[in-house]
């Protein structure tokens, strides 16, 4: 018999789970590794962690994805292309239907943290079916002290349980799968999807909801900090490049993927990060590789040879969207509080399958607010459900719509602020492609922009002259340490320059058309930021 159960749930009657079966109270890892081994949730990997399927969900499901429609938010969450409203009344039916569902059946149970700043932490209980999701909790999220523990009080609860499916007809939901979010009984129902993202990310849309209004801006962005304690932000949507470029031998982690910025300076949402791990070059990744080589990591539709237990990481065959999920300690130069100073320098990370933007350009304060709101890049196939091999250009504001509970004006307005107070330099970084679009050209290499990161950050690129790119406004450098001249700009590295034009002002035609819909509601000034069509005469 496991040794840490306790059959005490009274908290959880509370709750309205009654006649549960086990209930797993904040288990340690290595017993729930004999949970899920037990339960057949995954595999142990010859190198230590566990790995697991999620089955046909090997990604987020964005159109799932719900807010209840009630009196204390209503008016102020951003409805429609993202957060889809549902009634009270469905959710308390759902709700109820899933208590029913836990009768008889083990429950694991984490109580942790969400935000490493003690002011503004979120106590949060996590109530999973799986053993296997409850490391994951474990590896994402703050642990609370033993101390911290015994006097601990949920803010928020989110009970996912992946077995159990909606029916869209009673659910009133789009499929069988359900993310729903109600902000006044502050809690989280998951269904029908066994993908961890989905856990992580419903965190980051609450606190998204709930930070505004305590002044600190929520970011989907990665934050390190260099030797003389420069801060960076490095935002993007997913695949851009925020996990892999933030972990750097050279400076110290604070958070892969979630932060918030206060008065105070920087915090992680987040005890732990969640890489893509396919085709990880242990050369290039040194830091990301060697978590996927320890008891403790959970790693998520990566294939193992069923013979030797060892890790195929170029194995796509049941995903691209391959996932190691480990804690933050699990990187050598990792913080160890998880907050530090306001930052020197932001990233606007964007992985451009069109192959035209340049790899590294200096932006306004205009330019920043921009493409803020424009949150462009290049959808790669796998981390959401139903995008194909091809990538396609995707504007998704704030670096991150899909979690943005606020109207993304209230995030600029709060970013607009915060960079020109603190005279943060902004850059524009495109990890994507070179020498034509994907499949024509090539994937910048990680070095290269790791060399181009280290310039700016470092002050380098201040000293270099620039050029104005013509089609966008950006300055650009035209010399960086390490890179070749002829990369910095993406006419050049096309053989076809003409083609390029052509392609450079189809893009700047889509930024100008996906920014109708902001236009009205910035300064004037924010316009300026565009791309520079129709402004030549
Ligand atoms: N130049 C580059 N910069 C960053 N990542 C790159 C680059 N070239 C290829 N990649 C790959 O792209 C992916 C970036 O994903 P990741 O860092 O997880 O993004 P995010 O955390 O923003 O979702 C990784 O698989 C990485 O190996
Ligand atoms: C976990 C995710 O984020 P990212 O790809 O930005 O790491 C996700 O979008 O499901
Ligand atoms: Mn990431």
């Amino acid at each position: 018999m496991p040794g840490n159960v306790m059959h005490n749930n009274y908290a959880l009657e509370e709750q309205g789970i009654l006649n549960p079966g086990n209930v797993y109270w904040n288990l340690s890892t290595p017993a729930l590794y004999e949970e899920a081994i037990r339960r057949q949730e995954g595999v142990m990997a010859a190198e230590g962690p566990l790995v697991v399927r999620t089955g046909q969900h090997t990604g987020r499901s964005p159109n799932d994805k719900f807010i209840v429609r009630e009196s204390s938010s209503a008016n102020e969450v951003w409805w429609g292309k993202v957060n889809y409203p549902i009634s009270e009344h469905r959710f308390e039916a759902l709700h109820a239907r899933m208590l029913a569902y836990m009768q008889g059946r083990d429950v694991f149970v984490q109580d942790y943290y969400a935000g490493a700043d003690p002011t503004y932490q979120l106590s949060i209980r996590f109530i999973t079916e799986t053993a296997w999701h409850s490391i994951f909790v474990r590896n994402l999220f703050i642990e609370p002290s033993r101390q911290e523990l015994a006097s601990f009080v949920p803010d928020f609860t989110v009970i996912a349980l992946p077995n159990f499916h909606a029916k869209p007809e009673i659910d009133g939901t789009h499929s069988d799968v359900f993310i729903v979010l109600n902000f006044a009984r502050k809690l989280i129902l998951i269904g029908g999807t066994s993908y961890a993202g989905e856990i992580k990310k419903s965190i980051f849309t609450t606190l998204n909801y709930l930070l505004p209004h305590h002044r600190v801006l929520p970011m989907h962005c990665a934050a390190n900090v260099g030797h003389s304690g420069d801060v960076a932000l490095f935002f993007g949507l997913s695949g851009t490049g925020k996990t892999t470029l933030s972990a750097d031998s050279k400076r110290t982690l604070i958070g892969d993927d979630e932060h918030g910025w206060s008065d105070r300076g920087i915090f992680n949402f987040e005890g732990g990060c969640y890489a893509k791990l396919i085709r990880l070059s242990k050369e290039a990744e040194p830091e990301i590789y060697q978590t996927t080589q320890r008891f403790g990591s959970i790693l998520e539709n990566v294939v193992i040879n069923p013979l030797t237990r060892h890790l195929d990481l170029n194995d796509a065959s049941i995903t691209e969207n391959t996932r190691g999920a480990y804690s933050i300690e699990y990187i050598s130069n990792a913080s160890s509080t998880g907050m530090t100073g306001h930052p020197q320098n932001i990233i606007f990370l964007t992985a451009d399958a069109l192959g035209v933007l340049p790899p590294i350009a200096r932006l306004t304060n205009e330019q920043a607010m921009y493409h803020f709101l424009s949150g462009y890049t290049a959808k790669v196939a796998g981390t959401e459900k139903g995008l194909g091999h091809e990538p396609q250009a995707v504007f998704s504001a704030c670096f991150g719509a899909p979690f943005m509970a606020l109207h993304p004006s209230v995030y600029a307005a709060l970013l607009g602020q915060k960079i020109e107070h603190h005279k943060v330099k902004v850059w524009l970084v495109n990890t994507g492609w070179t020498g034509g679009t994907y499949g024509v050209g090539e994937r910048i290499p990680i070095k290269q922009t790791r060399a181009m990161l280290t310039a700016a950050l470092s002050g380098a690129l201040d000293e270099i002259p620039t050029k104005i790119n013509p089609v966008f406004g950006f300055h650009v450098p035209v010399h960086c340490p390490g890179v070749s001249d002829e990369l910095l700009t993406p006419r050049l590295t096309w053989s076809d320059p003409d083609a390029y034009d052509i392609q450079a002002h189809k893009l700047a035609e889509m930024f100008v058309e996906n920014f109708k819909q902001f236009a009205d509601g910035v300064a004037p000034q924010v316009l300026l930021g565009g791309p520079m069509v129709g402004k030549e005469n």
